[in-house]
């Protein structure tokens, strides 16, 4: 702890003058000890976290945005399907990279308050430039557009998830990843559902496509104007509480160390494959997904999006569902392979049958999918040490931006020249890998790690706390 914040803090010294500690607070803040402007009172906690919500808003925003105007990119602006999924590629690829060192620049460079800042910023310009690129109909623009909003997209949440692990406790975590990633998934809902109302809006309808797409690009580059202002607000909170508490600003901890992934156990490996794997049948299929709505079912524009946005709004509220139901049962691994086994049966529907209800097979769909989502990222942390985690989250999310882009690009040209039924068996094959890989991974636990990734929430409970006591011994035997 910083000396000299200690000593300007006068919460860390004793009370003086007979003042009690509440007394003090109101002194040095001018705020009421109660009030929600006092950093130690759960309600600014909240409150800190109603802001933290509204960080990635804008990014889970208007990353879909090509998704929600997909008939419009490709029947007004006249792109293929190779050229509009490469829209999503070109977000991929810095995270290639950048999903390994964001963390570093959080911790090293910028720090939370200025990182946070400058990946909401980059959003905002990334978001701005598309604007251009369309309003000018110039792809490469648009590409390049969309790589600047990548470089923000993925290192803004490694800073919002920072940002959380330092204003809450562990108990309340889970709780708030939870809020976080349903806040996300609203962003994403949001934008499926109101840009092709903007799109129609009377008052642009006497523009050129291109124009008129660009005009509707930089409204919703609002959104990320909002995350930006959310990114300083929070800044400010934050100083001034870790001023009034003398704590040091938050880091991620993450100390990309090369010798670390040397050292990493196969099943880390395992899982950056089940993750690829899974979410290259999630993504790209959502980003083509009004167009296919729009031809299979002979849907509107509007109710193709909103068949679309069905996971993302299922996934804002089972999230925290089934992140509760699988912190009380454990079984990760069983988890992930019965979430990716509904996933396989959803895109078999999707695939090969024509009379069901899309809106109810995209309810299970995002049913599913929040199954993977909760059971999936917290198994990482029960196969490295805290110390590696950073490095092994960045790992995945690197080979998942690699897959992404790869698989972005093949989808486009599979629609281009064979059509929606091959992109389905394409997504098919993929999930019939993260199934295969699913058992390779529970084997191997079996057989090599005494079942520790699918253990029962009990088990893991009684046995952690063996562990953990046993450490202590040990610690207290070497002192
Ligand atoms: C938690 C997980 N997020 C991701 O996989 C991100 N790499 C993708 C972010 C896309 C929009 N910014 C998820 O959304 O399930």
């Amino acid at each position: 702890m910083d000396q000299n914040v200690t000593e300007r803090s006068p919460l860390l010294q004793p009370a003086q003058d007979g003042l009690s500690e509440s007394d003090e607070i109101q002194e040095y803040t001018g705020c009421q000890p109660e009030a929600c402007c006092n950093p130690r009172r759960p309600l600014h906690r909240y409150m800190v976290l109603a802001v933290m919500c509204f960080l990635s808003f804008g990014s889970y925003f208007c990353y879909d945005n090509p998704a929600a105007l997909q008939d419009i990119f490709i029947e007004k602006l006249g792109l293929s399907t190779s050229e509009y999924s490469a829209l999503y590629s070109w977000y991929s690829w810095p995270n290639v990279v950048l999903s390994m060192i964001g963390g570093f620049l959080i911790d090293r460079v910028f720090g939370i308050r200025l990182g946070a800042f400058i990946f909401a910023s980059f959003c905002l310009v990334g978001q701005v430039v598309f604007a251009a690129g369309a309003f000018f109909n110039l792809l490469g623009l648009m590409y390049f557009a969309r790589f600047l909003f990548g470089i923000g997209g993925e290192s803004l949440a490694v800073a919002q998830n920072t940002y959380a692990i330092s204003w809450f406790r562990d108990h309340e975590l889970n709780m708030v990843f939870g809020v976080l990633l349903s806040m996300s998934r609203i962003g994403s809902t949001v934008n499926m559902n109101v840009m092709q109302p903007i799109y129609k809006a009377k008052s642009l309808t006497n523009l050129t496509p291109p124009k008129h797409m660009g005009v509707v690009l930089l409204i919703a580059s609002a959104t990320c104007v909002f995350s930006v202002m959310c990114t300083i607000l929070l800044a400010f909170i934050d100083r001034r509480a870790k001023r009034l508490l003398g704590q040091q600003a938050a880091a991620t901890g993450e100390k990309i160390e090369l010798r670390d992934i040397t050292r990493f156990p196969l099943p880390v490996w395992l899982l950056c494959i089940i993750c690829v794997a899974y979410y290259v049948s999630v993504f790209p299929f959502i980003s083509l997904g009004e167009v296919f709505f729009l031809r299979r079912y002979q849907t509107s524009p509007d109710a193709a999006d909103a068949i679309t946005s069905l996971p993302y709004i299922v996934s804002a509220v089972a999230s925290p569902i089934c992140g509760f139901l699988i912190d009380r049962t454990g079984r990760n691994v069983l988890w992930i392979m019965f979430g990716t086994f509904l996933t396989l049966g959803c895109h078999i529907c999707l695939a090969f049958t024509f009379n069901l209800n899309p809106y109810a097979l995209m309810a299970w769909f995002g049913v599913s999918y929040s199954i993977v989502a909760a059971s999936l990222w917290p198994l990482v942390s029960h196969c490295v040490p805290s110390r590696a985690l950073g490095t092994a989250y960045g790992i995945m999310q690197s080979v998942q931006n690699l897959g992404l882009a790869c698989v972005n690009l093949a989808t486009g040209a599979i629609v281009d020249a064979k059509g929606y039924l091959m992109l389905e068996v394409f997504f098919l094959m993929w999930l019939c890998l993260a199934l295969i890989f699913c058992s390779l991974l529970y084997l191997w636990d079996l057989k090599y790690m005494d079942g520790r990734l699918n253990r029962s929430a009990a088990e893991r409970h009684r046995i952690e706390g063996i562990e953990k006591a046993a450490a202590e011994a040990a610690a207290a035997r070497d002192e």
